[in-house]
């Protein structure tokens, strides 16, 4: 097991929002047993008390971790977003402070995928509104706007992992699929990428958005987009809530322009299951309401744990920050028989000089050396004597630059 600066028992990990089980059992089968565990978000003056003296965090959606909240984060040394979104955490403040995010990519993709094949047969046989009125003693037996989703478009718009699969179980159930992407892509089955939102929008009969948040999908669906969209043709949002203006869409869908919709996302989510839901869409039969749970699901949930619990440990344990988001990418094996030594600094010419330098005035002697950089900072990874890992960790810590270090034995 892999001995740090810091004993594995006084390293903190802050598990919010209820991650999985299988979370804890992989950090704790890693040695970690300090792990402070929440089932639901905490409120900021909670998050700031807790994550004040946590060395790992580990998030779903709901947690913000803006620059201020980072900043006061002395001993953060990694992040952890347990879905694919890591738009709840500002990584360009992290990357400057030298913390590594880190996300599950695939683990939830076809549970997204999935709920949005269900929405589309559910919107096109209008049971979301037969539902509402069999629940209020009505009974609504008719062929009325009920049609197969064999033979219909849907239109994908964000053609990434959720928007493939979502492309090829639609075909399985004879639909034809168009997709429109900012990124030329590479059509799986018989889809079709469109080069346009428009032409997307005046073909498909029911839309389904997949695409990350950014500030340019920010508000990227509005007024002008519905009323782009068919007459009674279907929308879903299952992908961020910014990126629809919910007001447009319940004007949309009580136009009748609409004919359903079905949202997961929305630009403001209630912190906890014991806050209220407040909506334009609340008491619209026609609109689907689900509480973000388009990656709910056992099996998404226990691999996501896995997952990014995996990845904490091991750049807890042996630096390797593959698939960090946010973070210059060094994968790196074991390393038996040597200390390693992780040094994070600003990128700014001559840092590995004086690194070398100071080392080699020490008669350090640097056995192997790793260096991945972005545009903000540069990451260095060294392997030493044992014997000389100490005087080495101190070197570091003064050479101009840095922004943390630490060593593993
Ligand atoms: N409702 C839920 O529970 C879940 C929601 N999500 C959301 O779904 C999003 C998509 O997930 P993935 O498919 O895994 O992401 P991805 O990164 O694989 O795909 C996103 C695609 O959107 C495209 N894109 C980006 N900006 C665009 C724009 N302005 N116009 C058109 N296309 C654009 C990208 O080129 C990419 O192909 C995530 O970022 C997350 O926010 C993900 C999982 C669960
Ligand atoms: O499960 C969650 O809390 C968030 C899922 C999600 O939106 C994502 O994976 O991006």
């Amino acid at each position: 097991m892999a001995k740090h600066s810091l004993d594995k028992d006084k390293i903190k990990i802050l598990l919010l929002e209820g991650v999985h089980q299988s979370a804890v059992d992989v950090l704790e089968r890693a040695g970690y047993t300090n792990i402070e565990y929440h089932k639901a978000s905490l409120d900021e003056s909670q998050l700031l008390e807790s994550i004040k003296d946590a060395h790992f965090v580990g998030l779903r959606s709901r947690t913000q971790l803006t620059a201020e909240v980072l900043n006061q984060a002395e001993k953060l040394v990694a992040i952890g977003c347990f879905c694919i979104g890591t738009n709840q955490v500002d990584l360009a403040a992290a990357e400057k402070l030298g913390v590594p995010v880190f996300n599950a990519p695939f683990s939830n993709t076809r549970s997204v995928a999935e709920l949005v094949i269900g929405e589309i047969i559910m919107l096109m046989r209008g049971i979301p509104q037969r539902n509402a009125q069999c629940h209020r003693g009505g009974w609504l037996k008719s062929a009325n706007g009920s049609v197969e989703v064999r033979g219909k478009t849907l239109g994908v718009i964000g053609y990434g992992h959720i928007g493939t699969q979502l492309g090829i179980l639609a075909e399985t159930l004879g639909m034809r699929v168009i997709f429109f992407d900012i990124e030329d892509k590479l059509p799986l089955g018989n889809a079709s990428q469109v080069h346009s939102l428009e032409a997307l929008l005046a073909t498909a009969d029911v839309v389904s958005l997949h695409v990350p948040e950014t500030p340019q999908t920010k508000d990227m669906f509005g007024a002008k987009e519905f009323s782009q969209m068919r007459q009674g043709s279907f929308f879903i949002n299952a992908s961020r809530g910014t990126v629809v203006d919910i007001e447009a869409l319940a004007e949309a869908v009580k136009s009748e322009h609409i004919a359903g919709a079905a949202i997961d996302v929305f630009p403001v989510e209630p912190i906890s299951n014991d806050d209220e839901f407040v909506s334009p869409l609340r008491g619209l039969d026609n609109v689907l309401l689900t509480p973000h749970i388009g990656g709910s699901t056992a099996e998404a949930q226990e691999n996501i744990g896995i997952e990014v619990a995996g990845k904490l440990a091991k750049y807890s344990d042996n630096g390797s920050t593959v698939s960090a988001v946010n973070f210059p990418e060094v994968s790196l094996a074991q390393h038996a028989g040597a200390s390693r030594l992780l040094h994070i600094h600003h990128n700014r010419p001559g840092v590995l000089i004086k690194i070398n330098q100071a080392f080699s005035a020490k008669g350090i002697n640097i056995a192997a050396q790793y260096l991945q950089t972005t545009a903000e900072i540069g990451y260095v990874v060294m392997e030493v004597d044992s014997d000389q890992a100490e005087e080495a960790l101190v070197e570091l810590k003064q050479i101009d630059g840095t922004i943390r270090t630490r060593v593993l034995f």
